[in-house]
């Protein structure tokens, strides 16, 4: 279980302040307007942007002190997954071993999680070769190799039409159910997230305002969700 309790951090234009939990198995997207916070969320929960106070734990382990290194988790952003100048397998494998060396269990595990995400005939090409969607697939085996239980997606899929978006996303949810993985996945896209959530969370100027299941898309209970999803208009 990952679990954030008053988590903090302020910046002079948003303070940031989230209490949440997650289980493993469980996918929770993120969604809100431009500058909630969504990104910085999952910066500090990955280690890359500072916690000013509060606790992140993950299996009642805290986190705080770790670098994003140590850390039980991967990050997969919208670019700047792939390296351009290594193929396919090297790209995965880099996200096991910088050097690229690896040993024999190593390679295996290359080739079975390219198989689970439907790219192991593409080992050997470039990424300059293969579509934004093939290209997101070997983002995401990078991820997965890596054998991290959590796993934190800032809009990966988004860059992608709607049709290969959803294709991933399906992915993505038969790789939780199979892995256990904790997702957190932050989306512009809130009724395709709500096909494959668990839970959606919506943030609001560095705020939690509302979380729920899909049914939080059809019932909004705050004016600010209400607005953000287009159904504005009426007061509540
Ligand atoms: N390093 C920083 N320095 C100053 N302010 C910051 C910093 N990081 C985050 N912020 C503040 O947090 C706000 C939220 O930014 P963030 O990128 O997390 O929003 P977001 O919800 O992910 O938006 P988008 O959907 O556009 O990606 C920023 O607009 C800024 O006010």
């Amino acid at each position: 279980m990952l679990q954030l309790t008053e988590l903090c951090a302020r910046y002079p234009e948003l303070d940031l302040n989230f209490t949440l939990s997650a289980k493993a198995g469980e996918i929770t997207a993120l969604i809100g307007p431009s500058g909630a916070g969504k990104s910085t969320l999952l910066a500090m929960i990955g280690g890359f942007a500072p916690i000013d106070s509060g606790d992140l734990l993950f299996n009642e382990q805290s986190l705080n002190a770790l670098s994003p290194a140590e850390r039980p988790i991967t990050t997969l952003f919208q670019d700047h997954n792939l390296f351009w100048h290594l193929c396919v397998y090297q790209n995965i494998a880099i996200g096991l071993s910088p050097s690229l060396k690896l040993n024999a269990v190593q390679k295996q595990q290359i080739q079975e999680v390219a198989s689970q995400v439907g790219i192991a005939d593409l080992l050997q090409r470039m990424p300059a070769t293969l579509s934004g969607g093939q290209q997101q697939r070997v983002g995401l085996a990078r991820c997965l190799a890596r054998r991290r239980p959590i796993l934190l997606l800032d809009e990966p899929f988004s860059a992608l039409d709607p049709a290969l978006r959803y294709e991933l996303l399906a992915l993505l949810r038969s790789q939780a159910d199979q892995l256990q993985l904790t997702v957190l996945l932050v989306t512009h896209h809130p009724e395709e997230a709500a096909r494959i959530a668990d839970q959606l969370v919506y943030i609001h100027q560095g705020r939690i305002l509302e979380q729920g299941n899909g049914e939080l898309l059809l019932a909004p209970r705050t004016s600010e969700l209400a607005a953000y999803l287009g159904q504005g208009g009426n007061e509540r």
